[in-house]
């Protein structure tokens, strides 16, 4: 019985919120009417919203702040009387009603369930919207025409132009919350480092914008955000475009005679469009950018990292080691280490490629727990692997190789829930002053050869006045 309440609870929690947050939408509105100037009803309705366009599992404080300081303040200051409180209420909630059943049903979202996944979801989702502002507006007109004798069509057509911009100005918040959340988690004082200058840049233009000539403030606010979209963030981008938009239209309403006499304010919607087709082309660009650099970052990943263990490859390390031995002066402390496990073809062949391939990945996921992260580590043949120590005085070179060639032939590996035993060989030498990544690469391979010949698990180092003891016709194997 307590299960199919709770059931029942969470399958209707968006319409029970709907309906709390209506009534005390009403009864504030009917309360502030009497008592004070402003109306909050605008912050019950944006409240509503925020809870009925995400999925309410994800729903929390913040999107209720971000929604809130997005849509709510250019609405804040109007003032409204008790008959508009209700039907703007009636109206909006329909809106938000058909907007939010339109947008679960039909709107496509990305794996991680966002709708603003890609550039083309833009004009999907503003498709998406188009029913609940055609029928909000057409309810909001239908009851100023009962209530004021308002010219219906004309009163609808600047009611869905209203409409139409919340929805373009409030939306990318919303669907950019679970985005900025992500960023939360991943580097709060990257973040606020970003965050902190521009919206105290976005509220200088404010306080501008409101002390001087509007045209003046209009020039100042539109590169802002052109300037912000251009950063590729998505989320300073929306958050730009929403605190913009809203003081801007604010101050357009508040230059106005009254919400109501539409036809002395015809200039609102134009400005109103102007200004969305100006926040949807930095939303777009925004988007764009940051599509770019997630592919860029994923191209840069495939081409520096191998595909099957995830280290970075044969070229990238190359390149890696190259800068770092080139950047090397008198006194520094670096070596090389060339691991390659024993026998590996004999692996192959017994028990397949495939479980050779996995006893790759198992190593190197092994090797990495051995090696401090910081250190230059990559596949530099099939199951050779090198390694490269700088600029770490506190470990010792020659004790950090033994301890790796040990590691695998005390504690084998675990391939298919089994103990998978192996063994390594590994050559090193030791940097000096000079000499460049070719030569040490070629010395640690001689010194591995040496390791291989001597009978392998074990490591040999490469020490210029001991003679190696090379084959007639031995090349290195990798240069
Ligand atoms: N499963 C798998 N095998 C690979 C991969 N790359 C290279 N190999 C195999 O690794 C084996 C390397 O063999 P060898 O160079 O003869 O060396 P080894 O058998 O380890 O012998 P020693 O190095 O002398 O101890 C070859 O059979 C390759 O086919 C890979 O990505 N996956």
């Amino acid at each position: 019985m307590i299960l199919t309440l709770k059931n029942f609870f969470y399958k209707f929690y968006p319409m029970i919120t709907l309906f709390i947050v209506t009534t005390l939408t009403t009864v504030i509105g009917i309360i502030e009417r009497v008592h004070g100037p402003f109306s909050l009803v605008w912050l019950t309705n944006a409240i509503t919203i925020g809870v009925l366009l995400r999925f309410y599992e994800n729903v929390n404080w913040r999107h209720y702040l971000i929604c809130c300081a997005g849509m709510v303040l250019p609405d804040l200051l109007i003032g409204t009387n008790l008959n508009q409180v209700l039907l703007m209420t009636t109206a909006n909630i329909i809106t938000i009603s058909i907007g939010y059943i339109t947008l679960q049903r039909f709107a496509m979202r990305t794996e991680e369930g966002e709708w603003l996944g890609s550039l083309h979801s833009v004009p999907q989702w503003l498709l998406l919207c188009q029913p609940a502002l055609i029928i909000g507006s057409l309810v909001g007109s239908l009851a100023l025409f009962t209530l004021y004798d308002n010219a219906f069509l004309q009163t609808a057509f600047y009611w869905y132009l209203n409409e139409s911009l919340d929805f373009i100005v409030f939306l990318p918040v919303i669907l950019a919350a679970p985005r900025i959340l992500k960023s939360f988690d991943k580097d709060l004082l990257d973040v606020f480092l970003h965050i902190i200058p521009s919206i105290l840049l976005l509220f200088a233009f404010i306080f501008i914008k409101d002390k001087i000539y509007f045209l003046m403030a209009s020039i100042l606010i539109i590169p802002t955000i052109i300037w912000l979209a251009l950063s590729g963030n998505l989320f300073l981008t929306t958050f730009g475009i929403s605190m913009n938009g809203a003081f801007f239209f604010m101050w357009i309403i508040h230059s106005t005679h009254g919400y109501l006499h539409f036809s002395e304010n015809i200039y609102i919607s134009a400005v109103r469009t102007i200004v969305a087709v100006l926040a949807l082309c930095a939303l777009t660009i925004a988007v764009a950018i940051s599509e770019r650099d997630k592919l860029f970052s994923k191209l840069s990943q495939l081409a520096n990292h191998d595909d099957l263990t995830g280290i970075l490859n044969r070229r990238a390390f190359t390149k890696a080691a190259e800068a770092l031995t080139s950047s090397l002066k008198k006194g520094d402390i670096c070596s090389m280490v060339l691991i390659d496990i024993d026998f590996f073809k004999k692996i192959n062949d017994v028990w397949g490629h495939q479980k050779g391939d996995k006893v790759l990945v198992a190593f190197c996921k092994r090797l990495k727990q051995v090696i401090p992260d910081s250190q230059l580590f990559g596949r530099v043949g099939g199951e050779e692997f090198a390694l490269l120590l700088a600029k770490t005085p506190e470990i010792n070179h020659q004790e950090l190789t033994a301890t790796i060639v040990n590691e695998l032939s005390e504690n084998p590996l675990t391939i298919d829930n089994e103990p998978f035993p192996l063994t390594i060989s590994a050559g090193m030498v030791t940097w000096s002053e000079g000499q460049k990544y070719e030569t040490l690469f070629k010395y640690a391979d001689l010194a591995l050869y040496q390791a291989k010949n001597n009978g392998r698990n074990q490591w040999q180092e490469y020490l210029s006045c001991q003679k190696m003891n090379p084959k007639p016709n031995f090349t290195p194997s990798l240069l």
